[in-house]
């Protein structure tokens, strides 16, 4: 990161031209007419050394690219010193300047590689140790509650960074998840999501795991506040909340104010993001789910694609391809949006927790020396698992007004190969086929010669597709642990990249304050109207509202 505008780069000018002067060149049915070999010109496969069951295969040749854009991208991301940016979080160095740490989730995943010095690195090791032996020990049947019986339920508490990355991860690795452990997870202030959860629950055999890097953060206390009164309701005793509730936190202090003895606590470290932190003692519940040593292939995984990411040439380096495609579209294009859809199951959470990942990293307006951008910075992401996305919201990705680029993720082999893998080929089939529509389209020379000269100018219009529409396709062998991490990985380095072009703080959340202040006053004024002072009259009146029709 260099301190610049992104638009002061002269590579960035340059690509400004190249966009006001190539765009109508630039037609993916032209690109793939006059050069045969584009598939294996932009497609790149990243394999582990350590793992040979994990590979990822990126497909960018059906982006609105040529080869001297994506040259230019290249040198945007060398004008604005990625590697050395890169360099520096690998290093230590407190990239996080407004609060003035450390970005080191990938210390979290180290097996030995990086040298790394900054305070907590070297308890790492520990911490996991500590997971180990708790996870071998609920999950063995060791670990007794206040009644003498096993565990059967855990229910993580937790909300943002404490709770998507442990929700997708138990999600995406459930054929490896222990059945008769039942994982739950509580996020939402509104006192339906415990009561709900409480229902299902026995108090002698539920473990809850109280997850907050900050153990401040409000919904989490209540939540973990009334789990607690809920489990004291039956239990009686104080003496049995250590049999029942873990914490995973950075804060010693207010943890055991909790009553949630130290030695149930496990810990991690402020250069840990929430929403990076599903690497650190936030896994728990996943750990648990899985198993530790699945849990540690999950980190290697990551640790893997952590290489590629430091090791590897721009040109070869997967989310360096994936960030300035992606920059290319937001930037030039004017795409407000980028959808994230995995054609498994079992990765239905995956564009949800990247919604935090990348939005809350890089929805940022001021650069990290306080200077307005002049230029959009992080996209809205959101999407759906396939084929379910193509029922309902892909009329717009094809025939409406938007660009919307699209990253398509799906493993070459399933977990459940029911009918004779029947299932998957039908969902692959479809996996092919969504990119390859939205790239190429139907013309209306095509409609009409579907449907015969009699066919009204309206009809042959609703049936055109106008194609054009870039997208991404990433494959894998197998939704296993390790490529699970790698892939997760490699969005993460990939929002990285993008914030150091932009030059923005991609690590702290600033954003989400002012929301949280304001209902804190506000909650010191819903008793009595006359208490409502202060704020305009909308929210005065549908404070008043509340209060007029309320039933406690
Ligand atoms: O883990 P904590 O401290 O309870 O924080 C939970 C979440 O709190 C939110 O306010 C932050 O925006 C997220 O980044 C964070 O993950």
């Amino acid at each position: 990161m260099s301190g610049k505008l992104a638009s002061e780069y002269v590579s960035w000018k340059i690509l400004q031209k190249m966009y006001d002067s190539e765009r109508p060149k630039l037609v993916l049915r032209h690109l793939f007419g006059e050069d045969p070999d584009r598939f294996s010109k932009l497609s790149r496969e990243y394999s582990s050394s350590a793992d040979p069951d994990v590979a990822i295969l990126l497909d960018y040749s059906k982006n609105l690219v040529t080869q001297p854009i994506l040259d230019t991208l290249f040198a945007l991301a060398r004008e604005a010193q990625v590697e050395d940016f890169r360099d520096k979080m690998f290093a230590g160095e407190h990239i996080n300047n407004t609060e003035d740490r450390a970005v080191l989730h990938v210390a979290l995943r180290n097996f030995g590689e990086f040298k790394i010095s900054e305070k907590g690195v070297d308890e790492v090791p520990d911490v996991l140790a500590h997971m180990k032996e708790f996870t071998e020990a609920v999950r063995g049947g060791e670990w007794k509650g206040y009644t003498g019986k096993t565990m059967t339920d855990i229910v993580n508490i937790g909300i943002g960074g404490s709770d998507l990355g442990p929700v997708m991860v138990t999600e995406a690795l459930k054929p490896y998840a222990k059945r008769d452990l039942h994982a739950h997870f509580v996020s939402n202030i509104d006192g339906t999501h415990i009561a709900e959860t409480l229902r299902q629950c026995n108090p002698e055999r539920t473990l809850f795991i109280v997850a907050s890097k900050t153990f401040t953060t409000q919904e989490t206390i209540t939540n973990a506040e009334t789990a607690r009164d809920w489990f004291l309701s039956f239990a009686k005793d104080k003496a049995h909340v250590a049999k029942h509730f873990v914490a995973l936190s950075t804060n010693t202090k207010a943890v055991k104010a909790f009553g949630i003895d130290e030695d149930n606590m496990f810990q991690f470290w402020d250069w840990v993001g929430g929403r990076y932190s599903v690497w650190s003692a936030i896994g728990l519940s996943v750990a648990l789910v899985i198993g530790y040593n699945r849990f540690e292939e999950f980190l290697k995984g990551a640790h893997g694609m952590d290489k590629h990411f430091k090791q590897t040439p721009l040109e070869e380096n997967l989310p360096v391809i994936l960030a300035l495609l992606g920059i290319w579209y937001n930037d030039f294009y004017g795409a407000q949006t980028y959808a994230l859809l995995p054609y498994d199951q079992y990765m239905h959470k995956f564009p949800d927790y990247f919604q935090q990942g990348d939005m809350e990293s890089n929805g940022k307006s001021f650069t990290k020396n306080g200077e307005r951008v002049n230029y959009q910075t992080g996209p809205i992401i959101w999407g759906a698992a396939g084929t379910n996305g193509q029922h309902s919201f892909y009329q717009l990705l094809h025939q409406g007004t938007k660009l919307i680029p699209a990253d398509f993720l799906a493993p070459t082999t399933t977990h459940n190969p029911i009918s004779g893998s029947k299932h998957h080929r039908i969902l692959l089939s479809n996996f092919f086929a969504q990119p390859e529509a939205l790239a190429f389209g139907k013309s209306e020379y095509e409609v009409r010669r579907e449907l015969g000269s009699s066919a009204s100018d309206v009809l042959v219009k609703s049936k055109v597709f106008e194609g054009n529409r870039p997208s991404n396709s990433i494959m894998f062998p197998l939704l296993t642990p390790a490529t699970l991490g790698a892939l997760i990985a490699m969005y993460e380095h990939k929002i990285f990249v993008q914030g150091a072009i932009w030059g923005i703080n991609s690590f702290d959340q600033m954003g989400v304050e002012l929301g949280k202040v304001l209902a804190k006053n506000i909650l010191g004024q819903l008793d009595k109207p006359q208490d409502v002072t202060g704020h305009d009259s909308s929210t005065t009146g549908l404070i008043h509202y509340y209060q007029k029709y309320r039933k406690e």
